[in-house]
């Protein structure tokens, strides 16, 4: 059985503690306690803060810099005992989420700084690191309780101290040190540890990480969870996050990006949309991808796809994305599909205002010197006929407003649709086209919708109606659009999506619709504002962050939906699979065989897969999870811890 690795088979982790246990380095916080105290003491801080950068960096002597830094400062026992406090507010995050290994290995994981014993001793022993496992300095107090200086015999005051003080433990087995700074490179290059991590969660120093290319045996960490993966060590995550990639496209709301960030997970983002082609090598090694409209995700970039376990549509369309290749690959994708509903709205209102009372129009003629006073052409939309097509989220709430404003409402939908206030369902296209003062077209994305709306249903709309359309710009034949717009069928238009539309600001726009009267053209901003793109940020990130974290995959456009609780003290694994028959009886088979205590399991399955989620007591056999991931039929399998 493979249980928590035993503690002796694996390496001490010797940890730095200033911007590696804790996220800060103990005298910049302790000046700056002194200085918000004693705001005339601002001139000791900046020199502190320079000392410990210029020590951090190799630049001077570490043993000259920790003395003046001492004395400078001369801090009392009470302004110890209060950084002591701060400091446990500023353990790294990647450490404080590991606690349970650091209870699990006693003795196996150290410190080793040129800090002090005062207050590095009680920060770590919340982690049951003894005094024993810690090497430090020590302050020299005066009578008055006043350090003035550090104790000189010990070899962590002066230069290259730390390879002589970790002598002192005689460490049997190997030894790893991971730390942000230059004196604990120089640990690893000096003999004393078989293998060098530079950390980087919270500050990456230049020379430092220079130091470690080149080298089997030194890397860059992004965090512990790595340190912990690499060295054999059962950390809280299973793979580190800090290694899970994510590539973010066309702009994706910061509030995203922040919470990837805050989850460890490691992000890159670009501002526009990639084409097919660079989009294939962009996504190499990348494990969730977020995208919003203009980025086509298509079967030849699945293909390249090989690490891609999410996709995250960061808007309501999906139709940009190849589900089945993606269902196919056991891609699992996401997309907001309430989040901008109320600001398409919103501008549709506006528009059908707009034109009917031509005012769109009127402010071009102002602009040139204009003045045109007149109420000819111009209407109330109360008593109009709103006619919608495609009565979903966007059309249903479309139907509230239009009645707020006195509209009456018709609308047509392929499915069947709850009907909201007076609204009136046609079950014939026809039928309202000749009925509606203004049509608005609220239908997906869908390939087969191509061109659903041209020159036959213009021809069926009443004389001088409005056409809105804030939808997809496949679905309607632009040409026949144009035409009903010059011919004067049609009074107006509010045209926001185009069957081709640029991939970035900077790509121009054409479009047979331009210098056309009555017409506002807007750059597919529909969904575009700062309330809605802030709720997908928050929405799709949350929906991505569960489904990486812990398989659920609720509000997911391909996979089965399945909610699931935090992963806690137990195993989960996650099976996608193609639905065909069989894979659950032989998943069963291979826990049994091995003996799985199984805590929890569910099956949930679609057209096109099924989803196995198996939650399973903390000791299990690797040669289980090799057998589950090559069961028949078995597209993804994850095990989380
Ligand atoms: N302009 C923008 O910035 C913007 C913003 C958000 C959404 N959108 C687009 O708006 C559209 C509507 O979004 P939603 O959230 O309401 O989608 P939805 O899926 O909730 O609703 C679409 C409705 O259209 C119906 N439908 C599909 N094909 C039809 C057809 N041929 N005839 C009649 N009904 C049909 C469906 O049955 C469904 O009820 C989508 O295309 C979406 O991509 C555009
Ligand atoms: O599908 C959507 O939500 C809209 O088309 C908006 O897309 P966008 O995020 O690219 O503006």
């Amino acid at each position: 059985m493979h249980m928590a690795p035993s503690s002796a088979n694996l390496a001490t982790l010797v940890l730095d503690f200033d911007s590696t246990f804790t996220k800060v380095e103990a005298l910049d916080v302790l000046a700056e306690q002194l200085f918000s105290s004693d705001p005339a003491r601002l001139t000791d801080l900046n020199a502190i803060k320079e000392l410990t950068e210029l020590a951090m960096s190799g630049e001077i002597g570490f043993g000259e810099a920790l003395q003046k830094r001492i004395q400078i400062l001369k801090p009392s026992r009470e302004d110890i005992a209060g950084l002591a406090e701060t400091l446990k507010r500023q353990v790294s995050d990647s450490i404080g989420r590991n606690l349970k290994v650091f209870q699990e290995h006693p003795g196996k994981i150290r410190i080793i700084s040129g800090g002090f014993h005062e207050f590095i001793e009680p920060v770590v022993a919340d982690y049951g690191i003894k005094a024993e496992h810690v090497l430090a300095n020590r302050l020299i107090f005066d009578d008055n309780g006043i350090a003035t200086g550090v104790e000189q015999d010990n070899p962590l005051s002066k230069d290259g101290g730390k390879i002589i003080a970790l002598q002192s433990w005689a460490v049997s087995g190997q030894v790893v040190m991971i730390g942000d700074g230059w004196t604990d490179f120089e640990v690893f290059k000096g003999g004393g540890a078989d293998r060098f991590y530079a950390f980087v969660e919270n500050i990456s120093r230049e020379k430092v990480v220079a130091a470690t290319t080149g080298n089997e045996a030194t890397q860059v960490a992004a965090s512990f969870d790595e340190v912990l993966h690499n060295e054999g060590y059962e950390g809280r995550y299973s793979f580190p996050r800090s290694r899970m990639k994510m590539l973010m496209l066309e702009n994706v709301h910061p509030v995203a990006i922040a919470h990837f960030r805050e989850e460890g997970y490691d992000v890159s983002t670009l501002k526009g949309a990639l084409d097919e082609d660079a989009l294939i090598e962009a996504i190499q090694g990348v494990h969730v991808l977020g995208i919003r409209s203009k980025t086509n995700v298509t079967r030849k970039v699945l293909d390249a796809a090989d690490k891609l376990m999410a996709i995250g549509a960061f808007c309501i369309g999906t139709n940009q994305i190849d589900l089945k290749a993606a269902s196919e690959k056991g891609v699992a994708v996401f997309n907001a599909p309430y989040s901008n509903t109320r600001s398409v709205v919103e501008m549709v209102m506006g528009l059908t205002v707009v034109l009917t009372r031509n005012i769109y129009s009127k402010s071009i003629q102002m602009h040139t010197g204009k003045w045109d006073k007149s109420a000819t052409g111009a209407h109330e939309v109360r008593n109009k006929t709103i006619g919608i097509i495609g009565y979903g989220a966007i059309g249903s709430q479309l139907s509230v407003l239009a009645e707020a404003f006195g509209m009456r409402v018709i609308y047509y939908d392929v499915a069947e649709k709850l009907t909201m206030g007076n609204a009136k369902r046609y079950r014939s296209l026809d039928a309202l086209l000749a009925e509606a003062d203004v049509v608005s077209l609220h239908v997906d994305g869908r390939a087969e919708n191509k061109n659903i709306f041209g020159k036959a249903q213009f021809a069926k709309m009443k004389d001088g109606a409005l056409f809105i359309n804030l939808s997809r710009g496949h679905v309607v034949d632009i040409e026949a659009l144009a035409e009903a717009i010059r011919s004067k069928k049609i009074y107006g238009a509010g045209v926001d999506v185009f069957p081709e539309e640029p991939r970035t600001n900077d790509d121009p726009f054409d479009s047979p619709l331009m210098g056309l009267d009555n017409v506002i053209l807007s750059p597919h901003i529909g969904g575009s504002t700062e309330e809605a793109q802030e709720a997908i940020g928050e929405f799709a990130s949350e929906r991505l962050l569960n489904f990486i974290s812990r398989g659920d995959t609720t509000f997911s456009v391909n996979m089965p939906n399945v909610q699931l609780s935090e992963v806690e003290g137990r195993h989960r694994f996650l099976h996608i699979h193609k639905n065909v028959p069989g894979v659950m009886a032989s998943i069963n088979q291979i826990m049994a065989k091995y003996n799985l205590n199984i805590l929890a399991q569910h099956l949930k399955t679609n057209e096109q897969l099924g989803y196995v989620i198996v939650d399973v007591d903390r000791g299990y056999s690797k040669e289980a999870l090799d057998e589950l991931r090559a069961v028949n039929g078995t597209l993804k399998f994850r095990s989380l811890v």
